[in-house]
């Protein structure tokens, strides 16, 4: 699939006198379904509350497995439509990733548009908690980047259609370490496959992005006995890091420049793109960002040609949805939810093996996956 790109001129349409409504759509027009039709998304809803400041759009991608369910991000987007085309990659990125993981729960996602870091506050996210709650149980939120569980708090006051809850509340927590251990587990895999062994000591691992997931896989990974090098663009969330574990940090202008074995993007996605893979020299991409490939063909294959093995990011970042799935079943037992996100190790291995049967990329193979399981489960339903 070609993922849907943003037109350069969106904000060049001007407004035309009433005589022109009968005439066909202006181009402009026409694309803001694009991506709707090309990733065939159900839904998308456009939030706005001027007292609060909130922008926020919900994107529903697939329900044939359950209740659409994924994380809400907040991002300084450039821009309306950036946001747009991030919340559309998303939604359809958690479908698959729901899939795989043997879920039963479809796809969505939210994206709150402006800087958390001066725009996040309790009335803000509550205000958001009842957008959510407009839709009945169809979106189920959780965290997702600049997310925490304080903020589900305040989504919690005012809808049931959210997890990741705080432990004093019957929640299940910050599901980041859990995502951090299945990445972990898929980037052994990965080493299994390019090394013929899983173990990572002494291997020089690059990890983008020292936030939530990022920070928790640093320690899986110094625990190992790893390399680290790290990456972010803010000062105090290196300094966490650097206080607490010993790693070489590299700017974030720098990273592909870089030497190392293993790079695993845990910031944004889209980072695996023209200009990266030329540049980048390791054996492996194994990381928790969603949609690290720009363009999922074209970078999937372009990755393969350079002989880089990429673990499928929906596939190995699975663990922290599965911890909030669980939640949402009401049957949370840490135990299982651990034991399952250990299960990506063996997935990712037969992603890779049915690569090396069909000639598919790891990208193609795991969607394969995934959506055999949907249309699976989708014509199985009985007639009411
Ligand atoms: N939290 C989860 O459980 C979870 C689950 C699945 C996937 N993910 C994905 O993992 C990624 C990280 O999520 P998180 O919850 O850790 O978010 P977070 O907000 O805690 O951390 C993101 C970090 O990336 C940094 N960053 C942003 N742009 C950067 C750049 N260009 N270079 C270097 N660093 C940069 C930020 O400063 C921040 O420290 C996201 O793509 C998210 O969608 C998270």
């Amino acid at each position: 699939m070609r993922l849907f790109s943003v037109p350069n001129n969106i904000n060049n349409h001007k407004p035309k006198n009433m005589i022109e409504v009968n005439e066909p759509l202006k181009k402009e027009e026409v694309s803001l379904f694009s991506g709707i039709e090309e990733m065939n998304h159900e839904q998308v809803v456009f939030c706005h509350d001027k007292a609060t400041g909130l922008k926020a759009i919900i994107a529903i991608h697939n329900t044939v497995l359950g209740p659409a369910m994924g994380g809400t991000r907040m991002w300084h987007y450039a821009s309306d439509r950036e946001a747009l085309t991030d919340v559309l990659r998303l939604s359809r990125g958690m479908t698959l990733k729901n899939a795989i993981a043997g879920l039963n729960i479809g796809g969505g996602k939210a994206v709150l548009i402006g800087d958390a870091r001066k725009l996040k506050n309790e009335a803000l996210m509550r205000r958001f908690g009842k957008f959510v709650n407009s839709l009945g149980g169809k979106y189920w939120t959780a965290e997702d980047v600049n997310m925490s569980t304080k903020d589900m708090e305040y989504v919690r006051m005012e809808t049931p259609y959210v997890t990741g809850l705080p432990d004093f509340m019957g929640g299940s927590g910050d599901p980041s370490p859990v995502t951090a251990y299945g990445v972990y587990m898929g980037m052994k895999a990965a080493a299994k496959k390019a090394y013929g062994s899983e173990k990572l000591e002494g291997k020089k691992i690059l990890v983008q992005g020292t936030g939530n997931v990022g920070t928790y896989l640093i320690e899986n990974l110094v625990k190992e006995k790893a390399q680290v090098m790290i990456s972010d663009i803010f000062e105090d969330k290196i300094k966490k890091v650097t206080d607490r574990f010993p790693v070489e940090v590299v700017s974030a202008d720098q990273v592909f420049d870089a030497n190392f074995d293993i790079y695993a993007p845990c910031a944004l996605g889209g980072t695996l793109n023209d200009n990266s893979i030329e540049k980048l020299n390791c054996d492996i991409v194994a990381g928790g960002a969603n949609n690290q490939l720009l363009d999922e063909n074209i970078h999937g294959k372009a990755l393969v040609n350079k002989g880089i093995l990429y673990a499928p990011d929906f596939l190995i970042n699975g663990g922290g949805i599965t911890n909030v799935y669980y939640e949402y079943e009401g049957n949370y037992n840490r135990d299982r939810v651990m034991n399952q996100t250990e299960r990506i190790y063996d997935t990712t291995l037969e992603v890779f093996e049915l690569c090396a049967k069909s000639g598919a990329t790891p990208q193609a193979a795991a969607i394969q996956i995934a959506e055999n399981r949907i249309a699976a489960i989708g014509n199985n339903k009985l007639p009411l």
